[in-house]
């Protein structure tokens, strides 16, 4: 350990096995040590891992930037014949793609050459993820001094990325409005499945998705619950791309669009479930606790409320959403990750009963909060 110092107060046992285990000939110790050698080889993986991890999103956005997988879809190539399509000296390139190798999106041959491996297959087949990597080089800059980051000392220009959450105003450009429309209703395919799959939505007979964007997540609901009516409420210049999604998946006989915002708007009513995804995080507290009470008044007595997105671990910090998500929305200014029982209190206070939380099996796209309006349960 670095401060070697004798403590001011008496360490706790917890604290003398930090320094233990922080100190030079225990590590020695364990790394000569049969049996212990092992656990002490992978906690160095792990923690180099944490070192490096700045420098593999890197390889991997020069990997979406210069469209390396798409040019192996079919057939593996050498470096020299991929450097000069991508504009590198053929030794830049061997670096790229011996990277890319060993991150698994990418195997090397016998011959030199390189394919496609599964795991690269696998990312050009996922939704929205180019689209995701390539918007990171915002959230890398505003964290290039994480420090004056955390302080507040910066101006992240995430913020600026998604303007609607300082309010309706700034949402006005239809241009940026597309942009994040699009990277919301690419990336919502994984949302809505894992919703569907781990929350019960039988006996809801109308569904309102409040903050539902362009429809996405309504359509995957319709399609899987064929007798929901289905309600869009978003911002007007956001639900102008909804028309059309409708149309395009034969909805447009059960689906009705709001344009409204939830900061100024009372919700419509006739929905006996509202469902709020990936919305929460986006706002504060005070944003967030002034919507519940909209979605409490506009839902019928025993009326549902369904919460999607990412969570923080809570109790139990989990190392995809309370690393990436937490410092995502600090940077957007407005939001914050917040655990199930956090989104539970916060629902219980609007006037809600019966939360409960489902963690969601794949964390770092969805985890599930519900809870129930009082009262007698609406007709089906
Ligand atoms: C992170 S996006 C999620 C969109 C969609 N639910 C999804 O998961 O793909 C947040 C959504 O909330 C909407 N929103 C933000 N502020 C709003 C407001 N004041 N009134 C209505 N919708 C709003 C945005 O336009 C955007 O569509």
């Amino acid at each position: 350990m670095t401060d070697s110092a004798a403590p001011a107060v008496a360490p706790t046992l917890r604290g003398r096995l930090n320094r233990l285990i922080g100190s030079p000939r225990f590590q020695a110790l364990i790394a000569r040590t049969p049996g212990l050698r092992r656990i002490s080889r992978s906690e160095g993986v792990a923690m180099f891992d944490l070192i490096s991890g700045f420098v593999q999103s890197q390889s991997l956005l020069a990997l979406v930037e210069l469209r390396v997988l798409h040019r192996l879809v079919d057939t593996p190539a050498a470096p020299a014949a991929l450097a000069a399509d991508c504009g590198l000296t053929e030794r830049r390139m061997a670096i790229l793609l011996q990277a890319g190798a060993a991150l698994g999106l990418l195997k090397r041959q016998r011959d030199g050459r390189f394919a496609l491996a599964q795991r690269g297959a696998a990312f050009l087949g996922v939704p929205g993820l180019e689209a995701m990597v390539r918007h990171h080089a915002v959230l890398y800059k505003d964290l290039a001094d994480p420090v004056a980051f955390l302080k507040g000392e910066t101006d992240p220009g995430l913020a600026q990325f998604w303007p609607y959450v300082f309010g309706a105003a700034g949402a006005a450009d239809p241009e940026v409005v597309a942009t994040y429309s699009n990277l919301m209703a690419d990336s919502q395919a994984l949302v809505a499945a894992d919703t569907l799959a781990q929350v019960d939505f039988r006996g809801i007979t109308h569904l309102m998705d409040v903050g539902g964007g362009t429809g996405a997540f309504l359509a995957a609901v319709g399609q899987a619950h064929p007798a929901i009516r289905l309600s869009l409420f978003d911002l007007p210049v956001v639900v102008e791309g909804a028309t059309a999604r409708f149309a395009a998946a034969g909805l447009s006989d059960r689906a009705t669009i709001h344009p409204g915002s939830f900061r100024d708007d009372d919700l419509p009513r006739g929905a006996d479930a509202i469902s709020l995804v990936r919305v929460l995080f986006d706002h504060s507290d005070e944003t967030v606790a002034a919507l519940l009470k909209r979605v409490f008044a506009a839902l019928p007595p025993g009326g549902r409320v369904i919460v999607s997105e990412t969570m923080s671990g809570g109790a139990h910090p989990d190392r995809t959403t309370d690393v990436y998500f937490a410092f995502y929305t600090a940077a957007m200014r407005t939001g914050r990750v917040r655990s199930a029982d956090e989104i539970a209190a916060l629902l219980a206070a609007a006037g809600f009963e019966n939360v409960r939380a489902r963690w969601g099996y794949r964390p770092f796209i969805a985890s599930f909060v519900t809870a129930r309006k009082p009262g007698m349960q609406a007709a089906a």
